[in-house]
């Protein structure tokens, strides 16, 4: 049976080795069902951390709007990495600045080079219930209550337009990153559930990150978590507002400028095009 996605491109990227797929669903009125995204990820060759689905813009002025599914079929409000690939996809347009909406708020990118793009992730929201915690904290230093075996005692919380915890560590390789990640992802504070970052802080310009990603697992790499530790990791004086954040993927360089936004700057890659078939979706759960 004919399915509405059949035939349609879709396209293999990564940034800084988050693994990426950027399906354009500009013109059509299909919005990718949870099932449909976790079908997708079951394809052989077609394994995602994130699905950035583009639809036509809801506001004069966007040049998309995206829904960004992780491997579980959960949806999030930002994806870094993904966004840099969306502009690179789009560049192919001849558009070397875009202004892409999520349903966290609107992402600015622009091209550095050929490829290399930058993404204002926008302001970090700090206040408790924008995490959201399930609990009134100083989000720059939130004691894990209940404590988990292994985990530092207290973490600091960011979002970038999704949840993130930030445990500052004195070496980031030596953390049990599938064990922990998976038991802070939903540990009781967090009531939609959080991305875990584990930081090394090298220097004031310098941080070695690992992260485990909140519906989809240990990546390479994550961008609005390299955004928010580099938030962090201000708000603890132990960096500069300017730092290098190096992943297993690949390095981004981010900012946090004095007007509170966020900018995040790094490489992407692109891997292959291929086309999806309907028997892909055939039972789809
Ligand atoms: N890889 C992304 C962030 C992924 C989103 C996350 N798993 C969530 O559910 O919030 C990035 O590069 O920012």
């Amino acid at each position: 049976m004919h399915h509405p996605l059949e035939n349609l491109p879709i396209l293999r990227m990564n940034g800084a080795g988050n693994e990426i797929l950027v399906l354009d669903l500009r013109g059509l009125t299909h919005v990718l069902a949870p099932q449909e995204a976790r079908a997708i990820a079951a394809a052989p060759g077609l394994r995602f951390d994130q699905l950035m689905a583009l639809h036509d813009p809801h506001e004069p002025g966007d040049d998309a709007y995206m829904r960004i599914y992780n491997i579980d079929g959960s949806l999030s409000g930002a994806c870094g990495n993904g966004t840099r690939c969306v502009a690179y996809a789009l560049a192919r347009e001849g558009k070397e600045r875009l202004s892409l909406a999520t349903q966290a708020g609107r992402l600015e990118t622009r091209r550095e080079a050929e490829t290399v793009f930058t993404v204002d992730m926008g302001r970090p929201r700090l206040d408790w219930r924008e995490i959201p915690l399930a609990r009134a904290a100083d989000t720059s230093a939130v004691a894990l209550d209940p404590p988990v075996a292994g985990a530092p005692a207290q973490f600091s919380a960011v979002s970038m337009g999704n949840p993130h915890a930030i445990f500052f560590v004195v070496d980031a390789a030596a953390i049990a990153l599938e064990d922990l990640g998976a038991r802070l992802e939903h540990h009781p504070l967090f009531p939609e559930r959080a991305n875990i970052s584990f930081a090394q802080i090298v220097a004031r310009d310098d941080i070695l990150l690992r992260v485990w990603e909140r519906g989809t697992g240990a990546t390479k790499a994550c961008g609005s978590a390299a955004c928010a530790t580099l938030v962090a990791s201000v708000r603890a004086g132990l960096t500069d507002r300017r730092a290098r954040v190096r992943l297993p993927g690949g390095d981004l360089h981010i900012e946090w400028r004095a007007d509170d936004h966020v900018m995040m700057t790094g490489p992407v890659e692109f891997e292959f095009e291929t086309r999806l078939t309907s028997t892909l979706f055939e039972g789809a759960a």
